[in-house]
């Protein structure tokens, strides 16, 4: 059972070292599959060149093991929590990419410097602040995925307008309507990290992108009154 939903999941967590998002065993993917309430995960701590279709575990929103022997990733928790949160979501990616993780640990949003990045999103990428029980061994991973709410809900971020995240001290999460949408995030994020770091070197007074000039690049890219930005 679940063959498509493993491959779908399968495909999309193998494309992350193809695309340089991630070493080793670091990262993972996941694709839901709402009608029967369960996702498709990778098993925590195998390499990517080892993994099989039939290594990808299900798992249901509480995160138990519906099938599979492996056991699920660590970050299985905050996949589920966010599943169950925000109903629109079809996949989830979390790498360690260099620069995005650069940016998380330094606990920083990544400000919209160019039309790179305002194509995609006219916010500043958010940064969740760590917590103070965050980095204490225990239910480490369902903090993640209420760290991840608190940020949205603090800043009034649309998870449908903004598929990416920086966790603080820990690493960049990103989403979308499927799990190559969400690898697909994951990469523009890591390059927009890459450009804003670059630029603030070149320059550590570059300036955000006026917003009348996001609005109209952003609706010239996606429509008219599609922008919903904040001011910048
Ligand atoms: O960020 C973390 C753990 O904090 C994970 O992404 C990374 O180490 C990979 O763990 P898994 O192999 O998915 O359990």
């Amino acid at each position: 059972m679940y063959q498509e939903l493993k491959r779908e999941c399968y495909e999309a967590n193998m494309q992350l070292p193809k695309l340089d998002l991630v070493v080793y065993t670091f990262g993972n993917v996941s694709a839901v599959d709402r009608a029967n309430g369960v996702f498709a995960i990778k098993p925590s701590g195998v390499p990517y060149e080892e993994l099989k279709v039939d290594d990808i575990v299900i798992v249901d929103f509480d995160s138990k093991v519906v099938e599979g022997k492996m056991r699920p990733s660590s970050d299985t928790k905050t996949h589920a929590f966010l599943y169950k949160h925000w109903e629109t979501i079809g996949g989830i990616c979390h790498t360690h990419s260099t620069y995005a993780v650069a940016w998380a640990q330094a606990i920083k949003d990544i400000p919209n410097f160019g039309t790179t990045h305002a194509d995609h999103l006219t916010a500043d990428i958010p940064c969740a602040p760590p917590t103070a029980d965050q980095l204490i061994e225990g239910d480490y991973e369902h903090n993640t995925g209420q760290q991840i709410l608190d940020c949205f809900a603090e800043k009034k971020l649309s998870p449908q307008e903004v598929e990416m995240i920086l966790v603080g001290s820990h690493g960049p999460f990103a989403w979308g309507k499927d799990a190559s949408k969400a690898v697909y995030n994951s990469k523009v994020l890591e390059e927009v990290a890459k450009m804003a770091y670059l630029t603030l070197q070149i320059n550590p007074n570059a300036a955000r992108l006026k917003d009348a000039l996001v609005k109209k690049h952003y609706e010239r890219k996606h429509g008219k009154d599609a922008y919903y930005g904040q001011g910048c």
